[in-house]
């Protein structure tokens, strides 16, 4: 069998991260025997200054006939303030490719947890089910020069295709979904409350409850193993994954899976952006887009043995205090990339 997989390293450290998935998924499959076809395209600020734009088709087309999307990450300070965004790029792949079911694990892995930042993180183990071809960031934006607005749109459609995973993922799990919103202030927010309390009729099997995104944030940091997996729109999933991942000991850590329609290729990326303060030093901590690459092997390829193979050999390098600096040790990406790959 061949697994056919795009890699779209990026800006800033996503060149960095990506590598050391793409070593360690060429390992993997060496391994069990798998051909591995990775071939790489331009996305974000380096496909603006190679062609003038984010998201080139070419790298669109190649997106669409793979088996998988490896990504780093895209943006900078070179391009802030431009008329084209390289983060413009993401979200068009991220559309074009019908990938609305963003998957968001978020672990405190043994030995890690003294990095948390609060006291009772010890044994977290969530997942953030993140709306993502929705709501503010794709809403209809004006900007003029005193006054600038950002349309939040849901339909009941986009909200069912999105919770109806997230309930599959929590009857796998422990049988709880907590959806979060803003429904004391937000109409879109009441549609997405209404919306998700009618999908709950499918699963008897699974306690739906529901918290207000302010609330959140605050559990998050205070009793955060009160929750298992959590549904929730754009940019409220941005915001507390990037919160969730900080109280897991780094950001660093955390991947992601984006998923669309059934048979069609998803995008692996690690929830980071492209660090700009720590690129090109070579210290930035590839856990985040390894464990990105195990997510590929998961849904992407059903390999589940594979998936979980690349898990187990990262916390076990983790475990074993092979720490980057974002973790408080000083391995660079190449030596935790190696100590991962001797544990494969
Ligand atoms: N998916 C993507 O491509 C994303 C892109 N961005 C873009 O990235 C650029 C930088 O954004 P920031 O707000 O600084 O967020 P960021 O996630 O790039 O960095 C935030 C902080 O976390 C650290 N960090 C992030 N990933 C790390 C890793 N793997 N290892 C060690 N430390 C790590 C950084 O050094 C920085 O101190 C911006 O242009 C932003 O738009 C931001 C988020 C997601
Ligand atoms: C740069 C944004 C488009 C994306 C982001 O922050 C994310 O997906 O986590
Ligand atoms: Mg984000």
């Amino acid at each position: 069998m061949t697994l056919n997989l795009v890699v779209l390293p990026g800006d800033g450290i996503g060149p960095e991260v990506t590598k050391a998935a793409e070593d360690v998924l060429s390992a993997v499959c060496k391994g069990a025997g798998l051909e591995l076809k990775m071939s790489h395209h331009l996305i974000g600020g380096i496909a603006i200054d190679e062609t003038g734009n984010p998201l080139p088709e070419e790298t669109l087309a190649a997106c669409a006939d793979a088996q998988g999307v490896l990504l780093g990450a895209v943006g900078g300070p070179k391009w802030d303030g431009g008329s084209v965004r390289p983060e413009q790029g993401l979200l068009r792949i991220r559309e074009a490719l019908g990938l609305f079911t963003n998957i968001r694990p978020v672990r405190v892995f043994e030995g890690l947890e003294h990095l948390s930042p609060i006291k009772n993180a010890a044994g977290l183990d969530i997942v953030i089910v993140r709306e993502l071809t929705g709501g503010i960031y794709f809403g209809e934006r004006q900007e003029g020069d005193e006054v600038a607005s950002d349309l939040c749109t849901y339909s009941a459609e986009e909200v069912r295709r999105v919770v109806a995973p997230a309930f599959e993922i929590a009857k796998a799990r422990n049988g709880k979904l907590t959806s979060v919103d803003k429904a004391n202030v937000l109409a879109s927010s009441r549609l997405w409350r209404r919306t998700a309390e009618a999908v709950a009729k499918d699963y008897p099997e699974v306690t739906l409850s529901h918290a207000l995104v302010d609330a959140m944030a605050m559990h998050l940091v205070t009793h955060p193993n009160d929750f298992d997996v959590l549904v929730t729109e754009n940019m409220f999933g941005d915001i507390l994954s990037d919160e969730a991942a900080a109280v897991s000991g780094s950001i660093g850590l955390a991947a992601s899976a984006s998923l669309g329609a059934p048979g069609t290729p998803g995008l692996y990326e690690p929830i980071h952006g492209s660090a700009p303060d720590i690129a090109g030093q070579g210290v930035a901590n590839p856990s985040g887009a390894i464990l990105s690459a195990a997510m590929f092997l998961r849904f992407g390829a059903a390999r589940e043995d594979l998936a979980s193979q690349i898990e187990a050999a990262v916390e076990s390098a983790l475990k074993a205090g092979v720490l980057t600096r974002d973790l408080g040790g000083d391995a660079n990406t190449e030596e935790i990339t190696s100590a991962i790959l001797e544990r494969l």
